[in-house]
């Protein structure tokens, strides 16, 4: 950041050029459920939404308003949805109910509407989308995941995707509890056994929860509820979440732990962190070898964390004693399922958000989020929302992408133990006045790059401060004054550091900072840039993924390396190395177009002068 000044004043107002503004984030808290926006708004990466963009409020999704002169609009429910959400579609749209509808039924029927409604059982594939042609605006989501909606393609036809976020957290934290009670006490197999006419009280004797340890992994909506409501059963309570704030944990009693404290002191292990690259099969074989011999396990959240095949083995071993699953990589799973079939597995069939209670309150959400899309507005809970207004956009496209990039290699290089993130600084250099710079946006993709990785919030323009202030992420904005001759330039550079936080990759750590990870980027023909990553200036673009390596400076790095990429076909888009002093310590920043498999990414790590790298998706 060269050629900089930098004045700290009270009031964005106050500011004057060659000044610094320094102010709090979050200045206005948008409530995340029924609020919603007016404007014309457009994806940062939707061609058919850039279209959109440039009409008026209200045809934002080319809806026009529907009244007298309009037909109503047609929705299709494609799963059960409660009535009282029903009712509520109702009122504005024609609603057809189309429950078991068969992959084909749903191709041959879309067209004919302008929304769509399913839970996680309907798959909204790219051929869903586009046999609709052109006509479904909104795909609700009646639930939080949407695994089994396309939101690239979603996205690519234009087609608002909402989902409804928080009104089955405690109807899954309650499932989670009932699964951890009932396999403790055998409930499922003895009343199957005793329907069976077995009456057989030794065989069903359980183990007690209190003074048990709980070990709740991802301590999220879901996982605080569970913690809650296990530590009123009388056990002790330890987390394991690496983006959580420690003060949230300690306020509800449980201790923030790393992950293999977690697994190693737990008697019961209960999953509720999302399915992402990394907690993909995060339970396996390695993981089961570090529990306690009769470990209990509980899944609610997504079947791909476990490695099923070793939860299989681990439980043949009698290593794990107990599993009781909600969820499956395959769903339904295979009727011969071992896993399924093992008798100290307790199943149930993705039943966490199935109450009555959940189910109406879900249903109102995503009734309430599809009419307020069909009308063309902005759901707090949009999942593929356009993120900037079209008249920012011209001019702060290639800015907006640079933020959410910088958001969200950010949080990869979170190491596992790191206690949380303790606030998130973002430094704008930019030689505009900072009357001139309206930094809402950037700090949204900021939260968004930040947030959507590890989480299974999505972040839109209405709901970005509201979801940080939530996760405890204390985002602060700095302006830094910049005399640059291509002043026409809205911004020099951003930062983003995330303070007094663990990295795992050492090298991303500022000198500067007291354990902070910093990255910097600027944008260059147009194109987001990674400029600096702790005190190690790089450059390389932001596209693809990322492979960091920190090494010790000296000849033939990148041609080792570039070998073991190009023996696996694995194309290197950009390549960089920065270091602090000759002979010292150096960064290599690769941008790969593929994602490296684990074998060569270890072959990467064996190179003798590597001393640590990470891979990072953009
Ligand atoms: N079975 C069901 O019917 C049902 C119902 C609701 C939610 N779910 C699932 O439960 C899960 C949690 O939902 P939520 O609403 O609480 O989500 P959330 O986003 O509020 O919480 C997830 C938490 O996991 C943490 N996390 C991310 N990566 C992690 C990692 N590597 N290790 C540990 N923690 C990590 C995040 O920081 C976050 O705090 C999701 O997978 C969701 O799809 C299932
Ligand atoms: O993602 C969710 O909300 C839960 O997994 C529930 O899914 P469901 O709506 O299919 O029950």
């Amino acid at each position: 950041m060269a050629a900089a000044s930098r004045t700290v004043l009270s009031s964005p107002h106050a500011a004057s050029p060659g000044a610094v503004m320094v102010r709090a984030a979050p200045s206005s808290v948008v409530p995340l459920s029924r609020s919603r926006v007016r404007s014309a708004v457009v994806s940062s990466s939707s061609p058919a939404a850039a279209v959109a963009a440039s009409e008026p409020a209200g045809q934002i999704l080319g809806a026009g308003s529907y009244g007298a002169l309009w037909p109503k609009p047609a929705v299709l429910v494609a799963e059960k949805l409660s009535e009282a959400g029903l009712t509520v579609l109702r009122q504005f749209a024609d609603v057809e109910c189309a429950y078991g509808m068969s992959p084909a039924e749903l191709l041959a029927k879309v067209a004919q509407f302008d929304a769509l409604i399913v839970r996680s059982g309907t798959k909204v594939t790219r051929e869903v989308l586009e046999a609709s042609r052109g006509r479904l605006r909104v795909v609700g989501r009646a639930g939080v995941g949407i695994d089994n909606v396309d939101l690239q393609a979603a996205t690519e036809h234009g087609c608002l995707v909402v989902n409804a976020p928080t009104a089955n957290t405690v109807a899954a934290a309650e499932h989670g509890i009932a699964l951890l009670a009932s396999m403790a006490r055998n409930v499922s197999q003895a009343d199957a056994a005793l329907k069976a006419g077995k009456w057989q009280r030794s065989k069903y004797v359980g183990v007690s929860l209190v003074g048990k340890t709980l070990a709740v992994m991802g301590f999220g909506k879901v996982g605080s509820e569970v913690a809650r409501r296990a530590k009123g059963l009388g056990m002790h309570v330890i987390a394991h979440d690496p983006y959580a704030p420690a003060d949230r944990a300690r306020a509800i009693g449980a201790e923030l732990v790393s992950f293999d404290d977690a697994i190693t002191r737990a008697d019961f292990i209960s999953l509720h962190m999302p399915l992402t690259q990394a907690t993909s099969k995060v339970l396996n074989d390695e993981s089961f070898g570090k529990m306690k011999t009769g470990v209990r396990i509980i899944n609610v959240a997504r079947g791909g964390v476990i490695d099923e095949d070793a939860l299989v083995r681990a439980l043949d071993s009698g290593k794990v004693a107990q599993a009781a699953l909600d969820v499956f990589t395959e769903e339904p799973p295979a009727k011969d399922s071992k896993l399924v079939l093992h008798e100290n597995v307790t199943v149930t069939p993705h039943l966490g958000a199935s109450t009555v209670e959940a189910q109406e309150g879900v249903a109102i959400e995503i009734a309430e989020a599809v009419v307020g899309a069909l009308r063309g507005e902005l759901a707090a809970t949009a999942v593929n929302a356009p993120m900037v207004p079209a008249e920012v956009m011209l001019e702060l496209a290639p800015y907006v992408s640079l933020a959410e990039k910088l958001g969200r290699l950010a949080v990869q290089l979170v190491a596992g133990d790191s206690g949380g993130i303790k606030g998130v600084k973002v430094v704008y250099t930019s030689a505009r006045d900072p009357d001139d710079l309206d930094t809402r946006v950037l700090r949204a993709m900021v939260t968004k790059g930040i947030v959507e990785p590890v989480s299974s919030t999505f972040v839109n323009l209405v709901n970005a401060d509201y979801t940080a202030k939530q996760r405890g992420l204390r985002i602060t904005e700095e302006r830094v004054s910049h005399e640059s001759p291509a002043a026409e330039a809205p911004l020099e550079c951003i930062q983003v550091r995330l303070s007094h936080v663990q990295s795992k990759f050492a090298g991303a750590i500022s000198d500067g900072g007291a354990g902070d990870i910093v990255l910097e980027g600027r944008v260059k023909y147009g194109v987001p840039h990674l400029t600096v990553v702790g005190p190690y200036e790089v450059d390389v673009s932001l596209e693809g993924n990322l492979i960091l390596c920190r090494q010790v400076d000296q000849p033939g790095m990148i041609g080792k390396v570039g070998k073991i990429l190009g023996q696996r076909n694995v194309n290197i888009s950009f390549m960089s190395v920065g270091r602090t002093f000759r002979g010292k310590q150096a960064i290599m920043a690769i941008g790969v177009d593929e994602k490296p498999d684990k074998d060569t990414l270890e072959n990467i790590g064996k190179i003798p002068a590597i001393e640590e790298f990470v891979f990072l998706e953009l």
